[in-house]
């Protein structure tokens, strides 16, 4: 540790001693325009948190004028083929620079090479002392940022006050997703960082409508989507301008190397708990999500006790515009209700491109609670319930079956309460299996609710209007079992029959 003013500055090598060499990007630290030896890698799974306190952070400043946790750094890393995002969230009282630009508090932007993060000075102003970290990209990544790419795709820059950048967050199967900006909120507040928003970018059939756009600007729930702005280009090019969240997708988080890894059942219920927030939301306005799965749960940030956002409405349906149960054959198999119909054999609907219509009695809105119950079980134990040998016949004919395995070793540490949970959300008899409203009655939601609404209220929407946290009980979190980390093989895979 070495004094610098009245600051002290410590480098925690809590990541890994040698990750620099294999850290995609790194934080140089300088102090008053001099750059120091202390080099931060900044590495999937790890925050990288800066401030004064000692044992959450990785880079300790003893400054008064610093925040016990100041600001966080992490990056976020789909697959393999996807090039690693890195963001910066303010946490300050006194603030983060970005470029010179103040952030706001509690918001998160996407990083690029040799930006320059400053940490607020108070009321000292003096350079000497002045902290800076330059965020690094290694030269090898730079050169996988392609900007032309996106011109070709023939795009367009800008839409009403949308400025759409050529950063690339997300591709899927029927669009991309690319950062942009609000130019009226810069406009309005130009001592702030813009802030970062998301826009995907569909191609429509030509004269048709988006039911995903008129869905989601309907909405308006903590753990959904939240979209601003929608609009069709004469290309057929649809614009849906959203909120970035930036923590990646469920599947990242639980993904460690082939693997996927079980998370704590108290972490587990927080997340089941939002997911069910907004399925009650979105089934009593009529919608069915239809393709719920590790990969369409966000996180705000890639850390426990985080907002959790529903995303992907591509093929979610709305059953006030049409009648009460659904006939088409859509969604991921792993995930996928058995009365919604996929075949073992795909001769019966390959030759549709996106969905099939069988001749069948059709599914309702507890499609989305057996989707769940799957979730549910990779977040408990790592193991996908139907997996079987991972082709799409085993999945489609054990979902069918719906036997569970409670004996696995995996299930030892989880309690009765949670595998009863699961086991009645992978009810086959659909009259059997529980309805969202029933799910948040269930005995392993409501025994723990007070603790979960107050934590949602506090921790997750920061919402002081909600109960107050007077006597959040650590007793209920030690009862349950600690995370456990387990080698299960699933394939990563990710898969989506249309
Ligand atoms: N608002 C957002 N903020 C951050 N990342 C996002 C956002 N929306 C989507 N993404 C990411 O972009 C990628 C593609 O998005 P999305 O799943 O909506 O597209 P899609 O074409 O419908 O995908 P799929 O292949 O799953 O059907 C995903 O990796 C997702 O995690």
């Amino acid at each position: 540790m070495e004094p610098m003013g009245s600051y002290n500055i410590t480098a925690k090598n809590g990541i890994q001693v040698d990750a620099v060499g294999e850290a995609a990007a790194h934080l140089e630290v300088n102090v008053g325009g001099h750059i120091t030896e202390q080099v931060i890698p900044i590495v999937k799974h790890h925050l990288v948190k800066v401030g004064r306190n000692n044992k959450e952070c990785q880079l300790v400043l003893t400054n008064p004028s610093i925040s016990s946790i100041h600001c966080v750094f992490w990056c976020v890393f789909f697959d393999e083929d996807s090039i690693p995002m890195f963001y910066v969230k303010d946490c300050s009282l006194n603030g983060t620079y970005l470029n010179g630009l103040l952030l706001k508090r509690d918001k998160t932007y996407l990083l690029k090479d040799s930006d320059i993060i400053e940490l607020s000075q108070g009321n000292e102003g003096n350079d000497s002392k002045k902290i800076q970290l330059v965020f690094m990209i290694n030269d090898d990544l730079q050169s996988s940022l392609d900007p032309k790419l996106l011109d070709q795709m023939g795009f367009l820059r800008e839409v009403d006050q949308w400025e759409i950048t050529n950063r690339i967050v997300g591709n899927g199967t029927f669009g991309h997703v690319l950062i942009t900006h609000n130019s009226k909120e810069r406009d309005d507040d130009i001592c702030y960082h813009p802030e970062n928003y998301a826009v995907k970018i569909i191609r429509l059939k030509p004269n048709k409508f988006d039911k995903e756009a008129r869905i989601l600007l309907r909405l308006d729930h903590p753990n959904i989507i939240k979209v601003y702005h929608t609009f069709c280009d004469r290309n057929n090019h649809l614009y849906i301008f959203q909120d970035l969240i930036p923590g990646g997708d469920l599947f990242s988080y639980l993904a460690k190397g082939d693997c996927l890894t079980s998370m704590s059942e108290t972490e587990s219920l927080l997340i089941v708990f939002q997911i069910l927030q907004a399925l009650n939301y979105l089934h009593d306005q009529g919608i069915v999500h239809r393709d719920l799965k590790l990969d369409n749960i966000l996180l705000c940030t890639p850390e426990p006790c985080t907002r959790i956002v529903l995303a992907d409405f591509g093929i979610a349906k709305d059953l006030n515009s049409n009648k009460e149960r659904m006939h088409t054959v859509v969604g991921t198999p792993e995930y996928c209700a058995p009365e919604v119909g996929f075949r073992a054999n795909r001769k019966a609907y390959q030759s549709f491109s996106r969905a099939a219509t069988l001749e069948q009695r059709g599914y309702d809105s507890k499609c989305d609670l057996w989707s769940l119950g799957v979730i549910t079980h990779i977040m408990l134990t790592g193991i996908s319930p139907f997996y079987g040998d991972g082709s799409e016949r085993s999945i489609i004919q054990n979902a069918k079956v719906g036997r569970l395995n409670f004996k696995l070793k995996q299930w030892d540490i989880v309690s009765d309460n949670a595998k009863s949970f699961v086991k009645d959300l992978l009810q086959t008899d659909v009259a059997k299996r529980l309805n969202s409203k029933q799910s948040l009655e269930h005995i392993w939601i409501a025994k723990h609710l007070s603790q979960l609404e107050r934590l949602y209220y506090k921790k997750i929407l920061c919402n002081n209007e909600g109960p107050k946290l007077e006597s959040l009980t650590l007793d209920w979190k030690r009862k349950l079992p600690k995370s456990v980390v387990i080698s299960q093989a699933v394939p990563k895979k990710k898969k989506v029959l249309q």
